[in-house]
């Protein structure tokens, strides 16, 4: 039976009818039963895999070329890392351009099929030179083919499970490392035994790359099946005559120009940079506190641990917090781990802030790869996240090379503490202190740059935010679905749609709406909505929105439910926290607190986001007459409350739908209807004999 339609859990203040919350479906499951993910995801982990090969196996194979000098084999390993940087710098743009303007199923087959040759051709010709020409082809290749995917992910999957998404592909294009590490040494032991019998395996790295070049080709023939992708990414009509410069500098100028999606940039790439010192410095820093190799084992480890650990628990963690300000306090918290590593100089204590450092950048990371896929549209989406890779190579590159010089120049420092002895703060610690500065002003630029809740405190917000996470009652006899979204967003249309369908499958329903349900309701949606009323405390419009709902829940939903009725609500709970939460100065905390208390904790088992900018939805309401007392706000307002309802559907995606609703009322009729159906398909087929759905109860049952 479906989870949403019959949640499980411990029974609690619901009473026998109501079932409490249980903890949603896996959700890295339900995004890999999108089969159209699916295959890009596994598309993009033989790619890693092959990346982190590719790369272990050319600085292995560099070394060698250069023939034992050991001069020349630092500089050849040098020279593959640098050149795998570079191109980022000159290609970079014009990748981000091709991605957006060819098919983007093309575009991951053909960039598969290039890289398999080019490795393939490496032990093949065997010269560093070539190595080192074949090694800037095919990041070039990659520089068109991951802003390709990349943009791609955002039209596979719905926006409610975008952040799983993309955690999942930033863990497995990073997670893949550990394995090719097990793999390339594998492969070197099986190369040397059969390099003794076989031409083929004359280098010991041979095998390695002959196997890399096949995890490209099986890629390619994964993407090849990619047919949902065919048609996306050829460009859009406006942009057929510009040229190649022009095309790419819209993609900066939208960069540039765009308040939100500047401070996410900036944000992303100064995650990466801080990173960047850490992983440069690490060893030296490490030696200066005298920790050895095993000390520097600990701190890589912890990077990463903290990283893994952001990625896949920090978005849950803050419930309701306003996704912008968690991106850019997550930004400060790094640069404020990174100074406090540089000022504690204990090896114990600086593992515990690498973790806390990496745990910041792993939220700051995911959060602002999701808000950028959900932000940018998808003609120039190429462009931007081939912006953000080229920039953080850059930065990648440029800290790598300076900070080292910095920490050098900078050479050892005794502070004396007035005759109570010295402390040591070396080049390394001081570097980290200099970054972890620049990474907090970073953070609180971005966060300035992007507060959606200026009026609400931060101390406030988050204290809301960590209260602990209420668990909500479930219907168990009747189904409840809820249908939000901005102003004009179609709710009423698609509640008497879905309503019309259900009726015609012989179901009860009952279809209803806050504000002004029941007779009460009436007088309460007149005083909050007409425009007589004027200007009205945050608070007490919160408590009257909170007194119609304890009204309709009461005497009408509640007692449809217990019935075995569908209750499909045009407006919910949602709303409460999106307008009054999102959109007024209210701590979202303490709004979901009333709503819960005003409902007695009774949540819809499926909620419907119809998500419209603001401006479309605000026209479209217009043409039916004047603006109501909340019609009326700012469009800044209106933005925050769109932004609120995709806060609340990022966190609970197996509860949501989230549906373009700029689409045709008839194709997201579709969408929901589907949904829908998967609610009720259990009914059917639960038990062995099949039974006839002939009542809304057994529909329940
Ligand atoms: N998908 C759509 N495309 C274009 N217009 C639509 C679409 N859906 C509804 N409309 C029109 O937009 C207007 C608002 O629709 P509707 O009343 O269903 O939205 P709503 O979300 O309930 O609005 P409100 O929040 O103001 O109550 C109506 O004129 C309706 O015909
Ligand atoms: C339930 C609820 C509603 N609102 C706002 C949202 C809309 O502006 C109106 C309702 O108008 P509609 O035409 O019936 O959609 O009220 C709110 O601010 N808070 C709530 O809890």
């Amino acid at each position: 039976m479906s989870e949403q339609a019959h949640p499980e859990g411990d029974s609690s203040n619901g009473g026998d009818a109501a079932r409490t919350a249980a903890p949603p479906a896996h959700a890295l499951g339900a995004v890999l039963k999108i089969a159209a993910f699916r295959k890009l995801w596994i598309a993009l982990g033989l790619s890693s895999l092959g990346d982190w090969l590719g790369l272990l196996a050319l600085t292995a194979m560099a070394s060698q070329l250069a023939q034992g000098d050991y001069r020349a084999q630092n500089f050849a390993i040098a020279g593959v890392l640098l050149l795998r940087l570079l191109p980022a710098v000159v290609v970079g743009p014009l990748g981000g351009y091709i991605a957006d303007r060819l098919d983007r199923r093309w575009t991951l087959v053909i960039g598969d099929v290039l890289r398999f040759g080019l490795f393939v051709s490496i032990p093949i010709v065997g010269n560093l030179f070539w190595l080192l020409t074949a090694t800037v082809l095919i990041e070039c290749v990659s520089l068109v083919w991951l802003p390709a995917k990349d943009a791609a992910v955002p039209n596979l999957v719905p926006r409610e499970r975008l952040a799983v998404a993309n955690q999942l592909s930033l863990v497995t294009t990073y997670g893949s490392a550990l394995p090719a590490a097990l793999l390339f040494t594998l492969l070197a032991l099986l190369n040397k035994s059969l390099s003794a019998t076989l031409n083929w395996f004359a280098s010991p790295v041979d095998l390695a790359l002959y196997f890399n070049s096949a995890t490209f080709l099986v890629g390619a023939i994964v993407a090849s099946r990619l047919h949902e992708l065919s048609g996306q990414g050829a460009g859009n009509g406006s942009e057929e005559r510009q040229g190649v410069l022009r095309a790419i500098f819209v993609g900066w100028k939208f960069v540039a120009r765009n308040k939100l999606v500047r401070g996410l940039v900036i944000g992303v790439v100064g995650a990466f940079g801080v990173g960047g010192v850490v992983i440069g410095l690490g060893r030296t820093y490490v030696a200066d506190l005298g920790g050895g190799e095993a000390g520097y084992g600990v701190l890589f480890g912890a990077v990463f641990l903290g990283l893994a650990g952001g990625m896949a628990f920090g978005p849950r963690l803050l419930t309701g917090f306003s996704r912008k300000r968690m991106f850019g306090l997550a930004l400060t918290g790094a640069g404020g781990s990174l100074v406090m590593m540089a000022l504690v100089q204990n090896i114990v204590l600086v593992s515990g802030f690498t973790v806390l450092l990496g745990f910041c950048a792993g939220i700051a990371w995911i959060t602002g790869y999701t808000m950028l896929g959900m932000e940018v549209d998808d003609a120039i989406r190429g462009r931007t996240f081939a912006f953000v890779q080229s920039l953080t190579r850059v930065v990648l590159a440029a800290v790598l090379a300076a900070a080292p010089g910095i920490a050098g120049a900078i050479g050892a420092h005794q502070i004396s503490l007035l005759g109570k002895g010295t402390i040591t703060y070396n080049g390394a610690s001081i570097t980290f202190l200099i970054a972890g500065l620049a990474a907090t002003f970073l953070g609180v630029f971005s966060y300035r740059q992007m507060d959606d809740r200026r009026k609400v405190s931060l101390i406030r917000d988050l204290r809301g935010a960590f209260s602990g996470h209420e668990r909500g009652v479930f219907s168990d006899t009747g189904l409840f679905i809820a249908l939000e979204g901005g102003e004009g967003s179609g709710k009423s249309t698609q509640v008497r749609r879905l309503e019309a369908w259900l009726v015609e499958r012989g179901l009860r329903v009952v279809a209803t709406h806050e504000p002004g349900a029941t007779p009460v309701g009436q007088t309460i949606r007149s005083i909050v909505l007409g425009n007589a009323t004027g200007s009205l405390s945050p608070r007490t419009e919160a408590l009257l929105y909170a007194a119609d709902k304890a009204e309709h829940v009461d005497t009408m939903v509640r007692p449809e439910l217990d019935e075995g009725a569908i209750v499909i609500t045009d407006r919910y709970i949602d709303s409460t926290l999106a307008y009054q939460g999102g959109g007024r100065d209210l701590a979202q905390r303490e709004v979901l607190r009333l709503s819960r208390w005003a409902t007695s904790g009774l949540r819809p088992h499926l909620t419907v986001l119809l998500d419209i900018p603001p401006e479309v939805g605000l026209a479209r309401g217009a043409a039916n007459g004047p603006a109501d007392r909340i019609e009326s706000e700012s469009l800044e307002f209106h933005q925050r409350v769109r932004q609120g309802f995709l806060d609340l559907a990022l966190l609970d995606p197996d509860r949501y739908l989230v549906v373009d609703a700029t689409q045709q009322p008839a194709e997201i009729a579709d969408q929901i209807r589907a949904r829908v159906e998967s609610l009720l398909e259990p009914v059917a087929t639960e038990s062995d004999v099949p039974v006839p759905v002939d009542s809304p109860e057994e529909a329940r049952r």
